[in-house]
Protein backbone atom coordinates (compact mmCIF):
# COMPACT_ATOMS: atom_id res chain seq x y z
CA UNK A 1 0.00 0.00 0.00
CA UNK A 2 2.34 2.75 -1.16
CA UNK A 3 0.06 5.68 -2.92
CA UNK A 4 -3.21 6.34 -1.23
CA UNK A 5 -4.83 9.19 -2.45
CA UNK A 6 -7.13 11.40 -0.52
CA UNK A 7 -10.05 13.34 -1.64
CA UNK A 8 -12.70 15.61 -0.12
CA UNK A 9 -9.97 16.40 3.20
CA UNK A 10 -10.52 19.63 3.67
CA UNK A 11 -14.51 19.30 4.21
CA UNK A 12 -16.26 19.14 7.33
CA UNK A 13 -15.76 15.34 7.61
CA UNK A 14 -12.29 15.01 6.01
CA UNK A 15 -10.88 17.45 8.33
CA UNK A 16 -11.94 14.75 11.32
CA UNK A 17 -10.65 12.34 9.21
CA UNK A 18 -6.97 13.96 8.97
CA UNK A 19 -7.50 15.24 12.71
CA UNK A 20 -7.63 11.34 13.39
CA UNK A 21 -4.58 10.14 11.36
CA UNK A 22 -2.06 12.70 12.64
CA UNK A 23 -3.56 11.83 16.79
CA UNK A 24 -2.96 8.15 15.86
CA UNK A 25 0.31 8.96 13.34
CA UNK A 26 -1.50 6.96 10.60
CA UNK A 27 0.47 8.74 7.86
CA UNK A 28 3.44 7.90 9.27
CA UNK A 29 2.90 4.23 7.55
CA UNK A 30 1.69 5.80 4.25
CA UNK A 31 5.08 5.67 1.78
CA UNK A 32 3.15 8.19 -0.87
CA UNK A 33 0.24 10.40 0.48
CA UNK A 34 -1.32 12.50 -2.65
CA UNK A 35 -4.24 15.06 -1.84
CA UNK A 36 -6.43 15.89 -4.58
CA UNK A 37 -9.05 18.25 -4.91
CA UNK A 38 -12.03 19.18 -6.89
CA UNK A 39 -11.65 22.87 -7.42
CA UNK A 40 -7.81 23.83 -5.90
CA UNK A 41 -5.10 21.83 -8.33
CA UNK A 42 -1.44 23.24 -8.15
CA UNK A 43 -1.93 24.81 -4.54
CA UNK A 44 -0.62 23.10 -1.51
CA UNK A 45 -1.72 20.50 0.36
CA UNK A 46 -2.25 19.88 3.91
CA UNK A 47 0.46 19.62 6.19
CA UNK A 48 0.89 16.44 7.99
CA UNK A 49 4.55 16.54 9.09
CA UNK A 50 5.82 15.19 5.27
CA UNK A 51 6.61 16.39 1.89
CA UNK A 52 3.60 15.95 -0.23
CA UNK A 53 3.08 16.94 -4.12
CA UNK A 54 0.97 19.49 -5.03
CA UNK A 55 -2.88 18.97 -4.92
CA UNK A 56 -4.15 16.82 -7.92
CA UNK A 57 -7.27 17.07 -9.67
CA UNK A 58 -9.87 14.97 -8.30
CA UNK A 59 -11.65 14.47 -11.68
CA UNK A 60 -8.07 13.52 -13.28
CA UNK A 61 -8.66 9.33 -13.87
CA UNK A 62 -5.06 8.73 -14.76
CA UNK A 63 -3.78 10.77 -11.71
CA UNK A 64 -6.25 8.93 -9.73
CA UNK A 65 -5.63 5.38 -11.19
CA UNK A 66 -1.80 5.66 -9.86
CA UNK A 67 -3.11 5.08 -6.50
CA UNK A 68 -3.27 1.69 -4.20
CA UNK A 69 -5.83 3.07 -2.51
CA UNK A 70 -8.47 6.28 -2.34
CA UNK A 71 -10.16 7.46 0.55
CA UNK A 72 -12.86 9.83 -0.27
CA UNK A 73 -15.13 12.61 2.03
CA UNK A 74 -15.89 14.38 -0.84
CA UNK A 75 -19.75 13.09 -1.33
CA UNK A 76 -21.91 11.37 -3.18
CA UNK A 77 -22.12 13.90 -6.31
CA UNK A 78 -18.75 13.03 -6.28
CA UNK A 79 -18.54 9.05 -6.00
CA UNK A 80 -21.38 8.86 -8.66
CA UNK A 81 -19.41 10.50 -11.08
CA UNK A 82 -15.55 9.34 -10.61
CA UNK A 83 -16.30 5.98 -9.01
CA UNK A 84 -17.38 4.00 -11.98
CA UNK A 85 -14.91 5.55 -14.48
CA UNK A 86 -12.24 4.69 -12.53
CA UNK A 87 -13.17 1.17 -12.71
CA UNK A 88 -14.30 1.18 -16.22
CA UNK A 89 -10.40 2.33 -16.95
CA UNK A 90 -9.14 -0.98 -15.11
CA UNK A 91 -8.56 0.38 -11.64
CA UNK A 92 -8.40 -2.49 -9.15
CA UNK A 93 -7.10 -0.58 -6.17
CA UNK A 94 -9.33 0.05 -2.86
CA UNK A 95 -12.08 2.51 -3.24
CA UNK A 96 -12.91 3.80 0.71
CA UNK A 97 -15.58 6.34 0.88
CA UNK A 98 -17.60 8.09 3.58
CA UNK A 99 -21.02 9.00 0.91
CA UNK A 100 -24.02 6.76 1.08
CA UNK A 101 -23.71 6.15 -2.78
CA UNK A 102 -22.05 2.44 -2.60
CA UNK A 103 -23.05 0.78 0.89
CA UNK A 104 -25.61 -1.02 -0.59
CA UNK A 105 -23.96 -2.26 -3.63
CA UNK A 106 -23.27 -6.30 -3.73
CA UNK A 107 -19.67 -5.73 -3.89
CA UNK A 108 -19.50 -3.27 -0.98
CA UNK A 109 -18.60 -3.45 2.81
CA UNK A 110 -20.31 -1.25 5.08
CA UNK A 111 -17.14 -1.17 7.91
CA UNK A 112 -17.46 -0.49 11.38
CA UNK A 113 -14.35 -3.08 12.61
CA UNK A 114 -15.09 -2.76 16.26
CA UNK A 115 -18.75 -4.36 15.40
CA UNK A 116 -18.13 -6.32 11.97
CA UNK A 117 -14.24 -7.12 12.19
CA UNK A 118 -15.59 -10.47 10.58
CA UNK A 119 -17.45 -9.14 7.39
CA UNK A 120 -14.49 -7.20 6.47
CA UNK A 121 -12.49 -9.79 7.06
CA UNK A 122 -14.42 -12.13 4.75
CA UNK A 123 -14.52 -9.40 1.83
CA UNK A 124 -10.85 -8.76 2.19
CA UNK A 125 -10.54 -12.54 1.92
CA UNK A 126 -13.31 -13.09 -1.13
CA UNK A 127 -11.41 -9.34 -3.15
CA UNK A 128 -13.88 -7.07 -2.40
CA UNK A 129 -12.20 -3.43 -2.94
CA UNK A 130 -14.92 -1.05 -2.13
CA UNK A 131 -15.18 -0.12 1.53
CA UNK A 132 -17.60 2.58 2.73
CA UNK A 133 -18.43 3.88 6.15
CA UNK A 134 -22.25 3.75 7.53
CA UNK A 135 -24.90 6.57 7.79
CA UNK A 136 -23.79 7.91 11.19
CA UNK A 137 -27.14 7.50 13.56
CA UNK A 138 -26.18 3.14 12.25
CA UNK A 139 -22.95 2.77 13.66
CA UNK A 140 -23.25 5.03 16.62
CA UNK A 141 -26.59 2.55 17.46
CA UNK A 142 -23.92 -0.08 16.81
CA UNK A 143 -21.59 0.79 18.58
CA UNK A 144 -23.60 1.71 21.50
CA UNK A 145 -25.55 -1.60 21.30
CA UNK A 146 -23.33 -4.17 19.39
CA UNK A 147 -23.05 -6.39 22.43
CA UNK A 148 -26.65 -7.03 22.28
CA UNK A 149 -26.55 -8.18 18.52
CA UNK A 150 -23.33 -9.87 18.55
CA UNK A 151 -25.00 -12.34 21.75
CA UNK A 152 -27.74 -12.53 18.95
CA UNK A 153 -30.49 -11.09 22.01
CA UNK A 154 -32.36 -8.64 19.83
CA UNK A 155 -36.10 -9.38 18.04
CA UNK A 156 -36.28 -6.27 16.88
CA UNK A 157 -35.37 -2.39 17.99
CA UNK A 158 -37.39 0.82 17.58
CA UNK A 159 -35.05 3.88 17.45
CA UNK A 160 -36.29 7.34 18.18
CA UNK A 161 -33.26 9.79 17.12
CA UNK A 162 -32.25 13.10 18.33
CA UNK A 163 -29.66 13.96 15.60
CA UNK A 164 -27.27 17.07 15.51
CA UNK A 165 -26.73 20.12 13.25
CA UNK A 166 -23.65 18.70 11.57
CA UNK A 167 -25.45 15.85 9.69
CA UNK A 168 -27.11 18.27 7.55
CA UNK A 169 -23.80 19.86 6.70
CA UNK A 170 -21.22 22.80 8.02
CA UNK A 171 -23.54 25.50 6.45
CA UNK A 172 -26.00 24.11 8.87
CA UNK A 173 -24.35 24.02 11.99
CA UNK A 174 -23.60 27.90 11.03
CA UNK A 175 -27.31 28.29 10.56
CA UNK A 176 -27.82 27.19 13.80
CA UNK A 177 -25.60 29.48 15.81
CA UNK A 178 -27.41 32.17 13.75
CA UNK A 179 -30.46 31.10 14.64
CA UNK A 180 -29.56 31.11 18.50
CA UNK A 181 -27.95 34.42 17.72
CA UNK A 182 -31.29 36.19 16.34
CA UNK A 183 -33.86 34.66 19.23
CA UNK A 184 -31.19 35.72 21.95
CA UNK A 185 -31.12 39.24 20.16
CA UNK A 186 -34.85 39.26 19.79
CA UNK A 187 -35.06 39.35 23.82
CA UNK A 188 -31.90 40.98 25.01
CA UNK A 189 -33.26 44.12 26.63
CA UNK A 190 -36.16 41.86 28.55
CA UNK A 191 -34.03 39.00 29.65
CA UNK A 192 -31.55 41.86 31.16
CA UNK A 193 -34.46 42.97 33.28
CA UNK A 194 -35.63 40.40 35.85
CA UNK A 195 -38.51 41.69 36.65
CA UNK A 196 -39.88 41.77 32.62
CA UNK A 197 -42.88 39.33 32.08
CA UNK A 198 -41.53 35.55 30.77
CA UNK A 199 -44.77 35.64 28.60
CA UNK A 200 -43.93 38.86 26.73
CA UNK A 201 -40.04 37.08 26.13
CA UNK A 202 -41.81 34.24 24.49
CA UNK A 203 -44.21 36.10 22.36
CA UNK A 204 -41.60 37.78 21.27
CA UNK A 205 -39.18 35.38 20.83
CA UNK A 206 -41.70 33.17 18.35
CA UNK A 207 -42.13 36.07 16.60
CA UNK A 208 -38.90 36.42 15.91
CA UNK A 209 -38.70 32.50 14.97
CA UNK A 210 -41.54 33.12 12.04
CA UNK A 211 -40.75 36.13 10.80
CA UNK A 212 -39.41 36.40 7.56
CA UNK A 213 -36.09 37.67 8.49
CA UNK A 214 -35.15 34.62 10.74
CA UNK A 215 -32.25 32.59 8.77
CA UNK A 216 -33.52 29.13 7.66
CA UNK A 217 -31.71 29.02 4.39
CA UNK A 218 -30.25 25.63 5.19
CA UNK A 219 -32.69 23.80 7.05
CA UNK A 220 -35.97 25.55 5.51
CA UNK A 221 -37.64 26.29 9.02
CA UNK A 222 -36.08 27.09 12.55
CA UNK A 223 -34.04 24.17 14.82
CA UNK A 224 -32.98 26.70 17.24
CA UNK A 225 -35.81 26.57 19.68
CA UNK A 226 -37.63 24.18 17.28
CA UNK A 227 -36.83 20.31 16.09
CA UNK A 228 -37.16 18.88 12.73
CA UNK A 229 -39.22 15.80 12.55
CA UNK A 230 -37.68 14.38 8.89
CA UNK A 231 -34.41 13.91 7.93
CA UNK A 232 -33.70 13.21 4.10
CA UNK A 233 -36.15 12.25 1.74
CA UNK A 234 -39.27 10.63 1.54
CA UNK A 235 -38.84 6.42 0.66
CA UNK A 236 -41.49 4.50 0.69
CA UNK A 237 -44.41 3.80 2.96
CA UNK A 238 -44.16 7.48 5.12
CA UNK A 239 -40.29 6.62 6.35
CA UNK A 240 -37.65 8.89 5.59
CA UNK A 241 -34.52 7.62 3.86
CA UNK A 242 -32.25 8.01 7.29
CA UNK A 243 -35.10 5.69 9.18
CA UNK A 244 -34.79 3.45 6.20
CA UNK A 245 -30.79 3.01 6.09
CA UNK A 246 -31.24 2.19 9.78
CA UNK A 247 -33.04 -1.07 9.05
CA UNK A 248 -30.92 -1.83 5.78
CA UNK A 249 -27.78 -0.80 6.51
CA UNK A 250 -27.50 -2.22 9.91
CA UNK A 251 -28.32 -5.95 8.55
CA UNK A 252 -26.14 -5.11 6.11
CA UNK A 253 -23.61 -4.24 8.62
CA UNK A 254 -24.08 -7.36 10.63
CA UNK A 255 -24.05 -9.32 7.72
CA UNK A 256 -27.52 -10.72 8.76
CA UNK A 257 -29.49 -9.12 5.21
CA UNK A 258 -31.28 -12.44 4.44
CA UNK A 259 -32.40 -13.06 8.12
CA UNK A 260 -32.70 -9.56 9.44
CA UNK A 261 -33.80 -7.79 12.38
CA UNK A 262 -36.59 -5.26 12.16
CA UNK A 263 -35.10 -1.89 13.10
CA UNK A 264 -37.44 1.14 12.36
CA UNK A 265 -38.22 4.46 14.39
CA UNK A 266 -38.62 8.13 13.50
CA UNK A 267 -35.40 10.49 12.84
CA UNK A 268 -35.74 13.56 14.11
CA UNK A 269 -33.41 16.90 13.99
CA UNK A 270 -32.57 18.65 16.69
CA UNK A 271 -30.26 21.86 18.03
CA UNK A 272 -27.24 19.78 18.67
CA UNK A 273 -23.75 20.51 17.18
CA UNK A 274 -22.21 17.51 16.64
CA UNK A 275 -23.50 14.83 18.94
CA UNK A 276 -26.53 12.38 17.85
CA UNK A 277 -28.16 11.00 20.25
CA UNK A 278 -30.92 7.97 20.33
CA UNK A 279 -33.31 6.24 22.75
CA UNK A 280 -33.88 3.11 21.58
CA UNK A 281 -37.15 0.20 22.98
CA UNK A 282 -35.46 -2.95 22.47
CA UNK A 283 -37.40 -6.11 22.32
CA UNK A 284 -35.53 -8.85 23.59
CA UNK A 285 -35.31 -12.86 22.61
CA UNK A 286 -35.80 -13.55 25.93
CA UNK A 287 -35.54 -12.35 29.55
CA UNK A 288 -31.79 -11.26 30.29
CA UNK A 289 -31.18 -10.05 33.89
CA UNK A 290 -30.26 -6.07 33.34
CA UNK A 291 -26.91 -6.56 35.24
CA UNK A 292 -25.98 -9.05 32.39
CA UNK A 293 -27.41 -6.99 30.21
CA UNK A 294 -25.00 -4.12 31.21
CA UNK A 295 -22.14 -6.20 31.23
CA UNK A 296 -22.54 -7.56 28.04
CA UNK A 297 -22.86 -3.88 26.50
CA UNK A 298 -20.19 -2.81 28.13
CA UNK A 299 -18.01 -5.51 27.28
CA UNK A 300 -18.71 -4.71 23.13
CA UNK A 301 -16.05 -2.76 22.66
CA UNK A 302 -13.45 -0.15 24.00
CA UNK A 303 -15.69 3.24 23.64
CA UNK A 304 -18.67 1.64 24.91
CA UNK A 305 -19.36 3.24 27.90
CA UNK A 306 -22.18 2.35 30.62
CA UNK A 307 -23.92 5.23 32.30
CA UNK A 308 -25.76 4.02 35.77
CA UNK A 309 -29.58 5.42 35.29
CA UNK A 310 -29.32 7.65 38.37
CA UNK A 311 -29.98 11.39 37.42
CA UNK A 312 -26.35 13.17 38.39
CA UNK A 313 -24.60 10.94 36.41
CA UNK A 314 -27.14 10.84 33.51
CA UNK A 315 -27.56 14.67 33.15
CA UNK A 316 -23.76 14.80 33.24
CA UNK A 317 -22.17 11.80 30.92
CA UNK A 318 -25.10 11.14 29.05
CA UNK A 319 -25.10 14.65 26.87
CA UNK A 320 -23.93 15.95 23.45
CA UNK A 321 -21.96 18.34 25.56
CA UNK A 322 -20.05 16.01 27.46
CA UNK A 323 -19.25 13.54 24.32
CA UNK A 324 -18.68 15.81 21.56
CA UNK A 325 -15.14 15.37 20.56
CA UNK A 326 -14.48 12.21 21.94
CA UNK A 327 -14.79 8.27 20.94
CA UNK A 328 -16.73 7.74 23.55
CA UNK A 329 -19.93 5.68 22.87
CA UNK A 330 -22.00 6.22 26.60
CA UNK A 331 -25.36 4.42 26.99
CA UNK A 332 -27.55 4.92 29.74
CA UNK A 333 -31.12 4.65 30.65
CA UNK A 334 -30.95 1.22 30.89
CA UNK A 335 -34.22 -0.46 32.92
CA UNK A 336 -37.04 -2.74 31.88
CA UNK A 337 -40.04 -1.33 30.72
CA UNK A 338 -43.82 -1.93 31.69
CA UNK A 339 -44.45 -3.78 28.52
CA UNK A 340 -42.68 -6.78 30.16
CA UNK A 341 -39.06 -8.17 30.82
CA UNK A 342 -38.04 -8.62 27.59
CA UNK A 343 -38.46 -5.37 26.81
CA UNK A 344 -35.42 -3.08 27.33
CA UNK A 345 -34.92 0.78 27.71
CA UNK A 346 -31.54 2.55 26.78
CA UNK A 347 -30.44 5.58 25.30
CA UNK A 348 -27.14 6.40 24.00
CA UNK A 349 -25.23 10.01 22.63
CA UNK A 350 -21.92 9.64 20.10
CA UNK A 351 -20.11 11.85 18.19
CA UNK A 352 -21.20 12.17 14.42
CA UNK A 353 -17.98 12.98 12.56
CA UNK A 354 -16.07 10.70 14.44
CA UNK A 355 -17.64 7.34 14.90
CA UNK A 356 -20.36 8.30 13.02
CA UNK A 357 -18.30 9.64 10.41
CA UNK A 358 -14.39 9.80 9.98
CA UNK A 359 -13.46 7.18 12.64
CA UNK A 360 -14.68 3.83 10.48
CA UNK A 361 -12.60 4.70 7.39
CA UNK A 362 -9.36 5.76 9.29
CA UNK A 363 -9.57 2.38 10.61
CA UNK A 364 -10.37 0.75 7.46
CA UNK A 365 -7.62 1.98 6.15
CA UNK A 366 -5.21 0.57 8.88
CA UNK A 367 -7.03 -2.72 8.32
CA UNK A 368 -5.65 -3.13 4.79
CA UNK A 369 -2.31 -1.79 5.57
CA UNK A 370 -2.01 -4.36 7.92
CA UNK A 371 -3.59 -6.44 5.30
CA UNK A 372 -0.78 -6.05 2.51
N1 LIG B 1 -21.66 15.66 7.38
C1 LIG B 1 -21.82 14.45 7.87
O1 LIG B 1 -22.21 14.29 9.00
C2 LIG B 1 -21.52 13.22 7.12
C3 LIG B 1 -21.15 13.29 5.80
N2 LIG B 1 -20.86 12.16 5.11
C4 LIG B 1 -20.44 12.22 3.71
O2 LIG B 1 -19.32 13.05 3.57
C5 LIG B 1 -19.56 13.97 2.52
C6 LIG B 1 -18.86 15.26 2.82
O3 LIG B 1 -19.53 15.90 3.88
P1 LIG B 1 -18.94 17.19 4.58
O4 LIG B 1 -17.55 16.91 5.06
O5 LIG B 1 -19.97 17.63 5.53
O6 LIG B 1 -18.85 18.19 3.30
P2 LIG B 1 -18.20 19.63 3.19
O7 LIG B 1 -19.20 20.45 2.46
O8 LIG B 1 -17.69 20.15 4.48
O9 LIG B 1 -16.93 19.40 2.22
C7 LIG B 1 -17.03 18.83 0.94
C8 LIG B 1 -16.07 19.52 -0.01
O10 LIG B 1 -16.44 20.86 -0.24
C9 LIG B 1 -15.30 21.57 -0.77
N3 LIG B 1 -15.24 22.91 -0.16
C10 LIG B 1 -15.66 24.04 -0.75
N4 LIG B 1 -15.49 25.09 0.04
C11 LIG B 1 -14.94 24.65 1.18
C12 LIG B 1 -14.53 25.28 2.39
N5 LIG B 1 -14.66 26.59 2.60
N6 LIG B 1 -14.02 24.51 3.37
C13 LIG B 1 -13.88 23.19 3.22
N7 LIG B 1 -14.24 22.55 2.07
C14 LIG B 1 -14.78 23.26 1.07
C15 LIG B 1 -14.09 20.70 -0.48
O11 LIG B 1 -13.70 20.09 -1.71
P3 LIG B 1 -12.51 20.63 -2.65
O12 LIG B 1 -11.25 20.70 -1.83
O13 LIG B 1 -12.46 19.60 -3.71
O14 LIG B 1 -12.97 21.97 -3.12
C16 LIG B 1 -14.62 19.65 0.46
O15 LIG B 1 -13.94 18.44 0.35
C17 LIG B 1 -21.10 14.11 2.45
O16 LIG B 1 -21.52 14.49 1.20
C18 LIG B 1 -21.54 12.74 2.81
O17 LIG B 1 -21.56 11.97 1.62
C19 LIG B 1 -20.93 10.94 5.72
C20 LIG B 1 -21.26 10.82 7.04
C21 LIG B 1 -21.62 11.97 7.83
N1 LIG C 1 -28.05 11.90 7.15
C1 LIG C 1 -27.18 12.12 8.29
C2 LIG C 1 -25.78 12.51 7.86
C3 LIG C 1 -25.24 11.73 6.71
O1 LIG C 1 -24.40 12.22 6.01
O2 LIG C 1 -25.75 10.52 6.50
P1 LIG C 1 -25.30 9.54 5.31
O3 LIG C 1 -23.83 9.33 5.47
O4 LIG C 1 -26.08 8.30 5.48
O5 LIG C 1 -25.64 10.25 4.01
C4 LIG C 1 -27.76 13.21 9.16
O6 LIG C 1 -28.38 14.07 8.59
O7 LIG C 1 -27.56 13.26 10.35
Amino acid sequence: MRRVGFVGWRGMVGSVLMQRMQEERDFDHIAEPVFFTTSQAGKPGPDIGKSIPALKDARDITELQQMDAIISCQGGDYTTEVYAKLREAGWKGYWIDAASTLRMADDSIIVLDPVNQNVIEQGLTKGIKTYVGGNCTVSLMLMGLGGLFRENLVEWVSSMTYQAASGAGAQNMRELISQMGQIESSVSSELADPASAILDIDRKVVEAMRSDAFKTDNFGVPLAGSLIPWIDKAVEAGQSKEEWKGFVETNKILGCSDNPIAIDGTCVRIGAMRCHSQAFTIKLKQDVPLDEIESIIASANDWVKLVPNEREVTMRELSPTQVTGTLSVPVGRLRKMRMGPDYLNAFSVGDQLLWGAAEPLRRMLRILMQHQ
